[in-house]
């Protein structure tokens, strides 16, 4: 038998699950160890298959990076899918892991299970303490039932389901969609569109004066990897049971405005940025009290500019021609 454990990587064609793959395999983790199955050859949402194939595969350990995911327009106009969708993968998901035999597990959440106005930087302690921003609702309540049930089957049955949350993430995978990606490659789109055909103005959304926290997607692989990594006693140390989350930043964040700034000058567009305030803001402010996984062992190392030139390249190089 194979002295290396069986990983299950949900959702590896994404662009979080495509970084935990290169991370894994830059570890030295054989590719022959890591399981992975498309949306298409295995639905989440669909219990009976969920259990089929954990019954089937039985890996050892399970990265759950697939999700519904979108940005503020798609969340705003799809909240259907944006919680159905999430509740059944990760209810599926960790159930059958756990009939199955599966140990650990890490869930991947996200800095919108905060409450909309929570105390800057957010720490772990804010979550359920208030109101939601109502953009992302849908998709927050989601991610909080996903991190609930990591810790009530841990609580009930002893296992080691973790979580993760990270902050706005980007880099190369990322989906480009017009209206329904999350800023960042939304902006690259549209002003590498507009150098492209010498158009003078690029409109971003909202009033530019909402403030985020990107973080590059080999960062998050790198962070979760760790977290999953981490021994019983030192993840123990510094969560507790039924506060067991763990929040994944850069530990700073830029407003909307120095964003398309930024984006402006790492795509060479030199035109005039405007700002269509009838766009939704969403959370004035999301910047995450990362000190729980400094304290861990885990550092952000990709800044934003070098991060947004590697996104820019994938995008030029690698996604434009596939579209
Ligand atoms: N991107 C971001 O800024 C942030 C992401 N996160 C979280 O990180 C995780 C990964 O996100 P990200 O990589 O950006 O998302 P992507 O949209 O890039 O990837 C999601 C993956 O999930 C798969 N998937 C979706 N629905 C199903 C389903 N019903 N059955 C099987 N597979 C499914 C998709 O497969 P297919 O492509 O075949 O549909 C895809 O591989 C998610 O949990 C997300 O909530 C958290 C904070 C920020
Ligand atoms: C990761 C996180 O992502 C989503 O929340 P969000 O942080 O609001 O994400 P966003 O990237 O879509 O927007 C960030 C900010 O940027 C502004 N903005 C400007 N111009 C564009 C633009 O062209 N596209 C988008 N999407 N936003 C734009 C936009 O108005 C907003 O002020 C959640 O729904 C949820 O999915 C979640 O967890």
């Amino acid at each position: 038998m194979s002295p290396m454990p069986k990983i299950y990587v949900a959702g590896h064609r994404g662009m979080v699950g495509s970084a935990i793959v290169r991370t894994l395999l830059g570890q030295g983790v054989r590719s022959q160890d890591i399981i992975t199955r498309t949306h298409a050859e295995l639905d989440l949402t669909n219990q009976a298959e969920v259990r089929a194939f954990f019954a089937a595969e039985r890996p050892e350990q399970v990265y759950l990076a697939a999700a519904r995911v979108g940005g503020i327009h798609a969340n705003n106009t799809y909240p259907a899918e944006f919680i159905y969708d999430n509740l059944m993968i990760e209810a599926n998901v960790v159930d059958a892991a756990f009939r199955a035999g599966v140990r650990k597990l890490l869930f991947l959440g996200s800095s919108c299970i905060y409450p909309k106005l929570a105390p800057q930087p957010i720490a772990e302690g804010a979550l359920l303490t208030g109101t939601l921003e109502p953009t992302n609702e849908p998709y927050a309540v989601a991610k909080i039932a996903g991190i609930k049930l990591c810790e009530s089957y841990n609580r009930q049955y002893g296992v080691d389901y973790r979580s993760v949350m990270p902050t706005n993430l980007y880099g190369p995978g990322d989906n480009y969609h017009p209206e329904n990606s999350h800023v960042i490659p939304a902006l690259i789109r549209r002003f590498h569109e507009a150098k492209s055909a010498n158009v003078p103005v690029v409109t971003v959304w909202g009033s530019g004066t909402p403030m985020r926290e990107f973080l590059y997607v080999d960062d998050m692989a790198a962070a979760s990897v760790h977290v999953m990594n981490l021994d019983k006693s030192r993840y123990d140390q510094h969560t507790q049971p039924m506060l067991s989350h763990i929040n994944v930043g850069c530990g700073y964040d830029i407003t909307i405005r120095e964003l398309a700034e930024t984006v402006a000058r790492v795509t060479g567009f030199s035109g005039k940025i405007e700002f269509d305030a009838s766009k939704p803001d969403g959370t004035p402010r999301k910047l995450m009290d990362s000190s729980r996984l400094n304290a861990l062992g885990w550092q952000a190392k990709v800044s934003l500019e070098e991060g947004l030139s590697a996104a820019y390249r994938d995008f030029v190089e690698i996604q434009l021609p596939r579209s």
